[in-house]
Parts: C-alpha cells; structure tokens; sequence
C-alpha cells in the first residue's frame, strides 16, 4: 500500500487505472483505524479493482475546538492495520491539500442534517459535506464505504450524492461492537477504564427502548426510561435521544413505520453516538390506548 499525501500523485494513479478500466472504492476516514473502519475496507476490497482509504482530521466539521486539538492522530499504526487488507492508496492530504488559500465554497445539506448531530454540533454537516464531495472528485470513486454507526452522516452523504449528480454510489455498512456491546468509535481511545466499563450501558438502553417501542410501549416513557438509566449510569449529559423515521429521519412520536433511535451522550468529557433500528409496528396502538401520548 502506498502513502500518497498529494492531489497531482492521487490523479495520476487514477488516470492510470482508469486507462486500464479499473474500478476504484474509497473509504473516507479521520484515522485511529479499528474493526470498525477495516470492515469497511474489507467490504470495498471485495467490490472494487482499486481501493483508497483517505485519512483526513477534516477542520471543517469540528464545532468545538477542544474535540479537534484531542482528536487521535495515529498515521503509523494506521498503515499497519491498513496492510493485511489489500487497499492500494492511503491518501493522508494535508490542511493546504484540501482547503488551500482562497477556499470559499461550502456543501450544504438540508432536511436530514438538521436535528440529532446537526443540531448538536452547528456547521458539523456542512464540513462533513465539503470534504466527502472534494474527495469522492478527487479518488474519482465509483463507490464509497461508510458505517451506520454514523447514521445521520451516512444519509446527508446519500442525498448530497444524489443531488449534485456524483457518480458514486454510496454504500452503508452495518456497526460493529465490542463485545460488550460498544458501537467501535475512535473516540472510545479517551475514555479512562472507569468510563469505558460504563460506556456499553448505551446500547444496552437503546436497545431496551427499541425492544419496548416496537412492541407497542409509549415512546415518550421508553425514552424516559432510558435517559434516567444512563444519568443513573454516571453519563454526564445526554445530547439527543430521539425516534425518527429511517430513511428520512422525521421526529416521529409513535413507531408507525420504520424508524431508527438516536443518542449522543457525554461521559467522562466524551461525547459517544449510537443508534438502533426500531421496526415499524404493524398495528399502531391508538391514542386512547395511551392518553398522554402526545398527538
Ligand atoms: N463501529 C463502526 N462500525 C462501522 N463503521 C464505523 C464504525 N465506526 C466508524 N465507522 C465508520 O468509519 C468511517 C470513518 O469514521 P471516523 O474516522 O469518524 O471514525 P469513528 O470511529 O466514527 O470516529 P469518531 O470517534 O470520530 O466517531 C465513517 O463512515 C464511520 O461511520
Ligand atoms: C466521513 C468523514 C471521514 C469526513 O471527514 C468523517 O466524518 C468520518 O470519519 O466519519
Ligand atoms: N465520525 C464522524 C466524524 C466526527 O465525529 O466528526
């Protein structure tokens, strides 16, 4: 695997298989791999000729500054993990790379991007949006790899590729967990040991309220329950923990169709995001089953 760190050497490599007909997949990532990413790469691996992984620590998509200085950086052990997997290109750009003087031009993503993550961190989707459409010009992919751990970023990047015509077809790949249960996250390398033993409680109360929501239970006492299990837990503060229909993300009260859970929570000064499929019920409890179920 190579290490490109220009636009000029990136080009010429896919001009070159592009003249040979080549396919080319690209995995958009910030670094600090884990199985999490390489399940990514594998799965680009196994669909494409070429494969370029990108690691950018991108600026744009960070609204707080101290998350940004605190993000792992960790180039070197990212390319060993990279080696048994087969991809061609780890493409590492730098800040002058990808905005140099002069950038003024934003993506900017409505509907599903506002809410969840999008309200939490302001500007967070329009930088995330900006840098998957420089790279996807630049790797020139045919297809791109991202994880549904990042639900609402996985659907802001459908929708950008599909409105401004791209010729990349975006793949979602499912989650992986620890063992215990903890949605893989890069950020998961800040937290203390204390932390991280009581980090899992997360999926444990998503999937609580989802087991409880899709067979019939109030989702307002469902979500209830469990924001006071993950205060009780020791989570700092809780961001968003909210039902919203899958794929258009719409706040729904009421599991009457296909929809997802949603919680970023903050613990021991890390913010953690997570999220659950909720089916659809087939027979929807009326409002007289459930008086204070809001309308
Ligand atoms: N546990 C996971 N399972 C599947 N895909 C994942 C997982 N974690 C991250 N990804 C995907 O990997 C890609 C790059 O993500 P990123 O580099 O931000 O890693 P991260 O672990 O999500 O880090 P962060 O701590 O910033 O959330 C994204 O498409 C993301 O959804
Ligand atoms: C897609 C991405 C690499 C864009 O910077 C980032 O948001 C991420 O790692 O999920
Ligand atoms: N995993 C999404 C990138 C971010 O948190 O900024």
């Amino acid at each position: 695997m190579k290490i490109i760190r220009t636009k000029a050497d990136l080009r010429a490599l896919t001009e070159s298989w592009r003249r040979a007909g080549e396919t080319i997949g690209v995995v958009p990532t910030m670094g600090a791999l884990h199985a999490g990413h390489l399940s990514l790469v594998e799965r680009a691996c196994a669909e494409n000729d070429r494969v370029i992984v990108t690691l950018f620590v991108n600026p744009k998509q960070f609204n707080n500054p101290e998350d940004l200085a605190k993000y792992p950086r960790t180039e070197d052990s990212d390319a060993e993990k990279l080696t048994p997997y087969g991809a061609d290109i780890l493409y590492v750009p730098d800040g002058a790379q990808m905005y140099p003087e002069g950038f003024a031009t934003t993506v900017s993503v409505t509907g599903v991007s506002e809410g969840l993550c999008g309200g939490a961190r302001p500007g967070h989707f329009d930088g995330v949006a900006t840098v998957v459409t420089k790279l996807f010009l630049q790797c020139d992919a045919d297809r791109a790899y991202f994880g549904e751990k990042d639900y609402q970023q996985l659907q802001v990047v459908i929708r950008l590729a599909e409105d401004l015509d791209l010729k990349t077809e975006i793949v979602g790949c499912p989650t992986v967990r620890e063992d215990d249960g903890l949605a893989m996250s890069s950020r998961n390398l800040r937290l203390g040991p204390g932390s991280r033993e009581i980090a899992p409680v997360i999926a444990q109360v998503l999937d609580d309220a989802a087991r409880v929501i899709s067979r019939g239970g109030q989702v307002a006492q469902a979500l209830d329950n469990a924001r006071a299990a993950l205060l009780s837990a020791g989570f700092d503060t809780i961001d968003y923990l909210e039902l919203r229909s899958d794929p258009d993300l719409k706040l729904m009260t009421r599991a009457d169709r296909p929809g997802r859970l949603f919680l970023a929570a903050w613990l021991d000064g890390v913010r953690l995001i997570d999220n659950v499929p909720v089916a659809g019920l087939a027979s929807v409890p009326t409002r007289k089953d459930h008086p204070l179920e809001p309308a």
